[in-house]
């Protein structure tokens, strides 16, 4: 079996200048050798540019389609339609719309040029996590989403269902990669089974105006360099092109395109702690959209908040002892959103 620490060390030496595709159709396999395969492809993505795209996932195509075009919708009505649901009426919980500039991804610039919309978990998806959490102060916590009502927005109806169907389908995506990821990290297959039962998982979609002829401001890009925070995200980009890129580790910003009906995963910085680092998370960016407006959907997946980040035992080793203090994923989440968010 391969010593991750040692893997880790090796790979740290080598570069990326390419994002790898890798085709999920063996991940659900009844033959454990080919979900193997796939769960090897995955580490050393994991292990390098902890970033990755996937094919032949269970997601429809119809479902992405119908969540860009209500997302299109509703980035275009009046902004006092879209300060009904605005961030700042969540109590503290990071949900709803977020106008341009309000988030700033990176402290030496002005503020990112998109707006948003958040979601988590919505009650209707999951009864069973709702209710009963202990409120504590300072953890992220399942809530209500903030929905535009009937009376401001006719298409307030259609707009929550794409969402809640997307947010289902990638919902089920995000689970059925735990298992590859367990064999990655040289886990038994269901190590993250008790861990993701009521995950928190929070959804944005975000909306990058074109600038057209104006002027770019190099402190104002469409969204600033960071790392993620949660375990994985998985991002659905729209066909723009020159947008997100991804830093190596040499410094290097490698683009990745678009490329149709994948999704581009990279591992948040929840994962990178839990792993002891020997997943890697890395710092991305979007450049400033000029001919078009810019469409994508991040899906930010992390585990349930009440699971304590203790590195698993593969993850540790004598030369390589475990670098983070232990805290629970909805405090550290928390924590994360708290420094980022000018509006909670
Ligand atoms: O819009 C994108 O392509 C990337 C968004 C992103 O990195 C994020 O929301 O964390
Ligand atoms: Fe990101």
């Amino acid at each position: 079996m391969t010593d991750l620490a040692t893997l880790s060390e090796s790979l740290a030496n080598s570069d990326f200048t390419s994002i790898p595709l890798i085709d999920l159709t063996d991940a659900k396999s009844s033959d454990s050798e080919r979900r193997r395969a796939v769960a090897e492809k995955i580490r050393e993505a994991c292990l390098n540019a902890g970033f990755f795209y996937v094919k032949n996932h269970s997601v429809s195509l119809d479902t992405v389609e119908e969540t860009f075009k209500q997302s299109q919708e509703f980035f275009k009505l009046p902004q006092e339609v879209k300060k009904t649901v605005d961030i700042s009426k969540s109590g503290g919980n990071f949900r709803g719309y977020m106008g341009l500039l309000t988030e700033n991804n990176d402290p030496t610039n002005k503020g990112d040029m998109h707006e948003a919309f958040n979601m988590g978990l919505d009650p209707s998806l999951d009864p069973a996590s709702f209710g009963q959490e202990e409120e504590k102060e300072g953890e992220l916590k399942h809530g209500e989403n903030l929905w535009p009502e009937k009376k401001d927005w006719d298409g307030a109806g259609a707009f929550k269902q794409a969402n809640l169907n997307y947010y289902s389908a990638v919902l089920a995506l995000g689970q059925s990669l735990f298992p590859l990821f367990a064999l990655a990290l040289n886990l038994p297959e269901t190590f993250f089974d008790d861990k993701i039962k009521h995950p928190a998982a929070i959804m944005r979609i975000l909306f990058y105006p074109a600038l057209g002829e104006r002027v770019v401001d190099e402190l104002m890009p469409g969204i600033g360099a960071h790392t993620d925070f949660e375990c994985f995200t998985i991002l659905r980009q729209d066909d723009t092109p020159a947008a997100l890129q991804v830093q190596n580790r040499k410094g290097d910003w490698i683009d990745a395109p678009y490329i149709p009906n994948t999704f581009v995963i990279n591992i948040g910085d929840q994962f990178a702690r839990w792993t002891n680092d020997i997943f890697v998370s890395t710092r991305h960016r979007v450049l400033p959209t000029l001919s078009k407006d810019r469409y994508s959907i991040p899906f930010f997946f992390g585990c349930d908040h009440d699971v304590p980040l203790i590195p698993p035992e593969t993850c540790v080793t004598d030369d390589r002892p475990a670098r983070y203090e232990v805290m629970t994923a909805g405090a550290y989440v928390h924590m994360r959103l708290s420094e980022i968010y000018t509006v909670n």
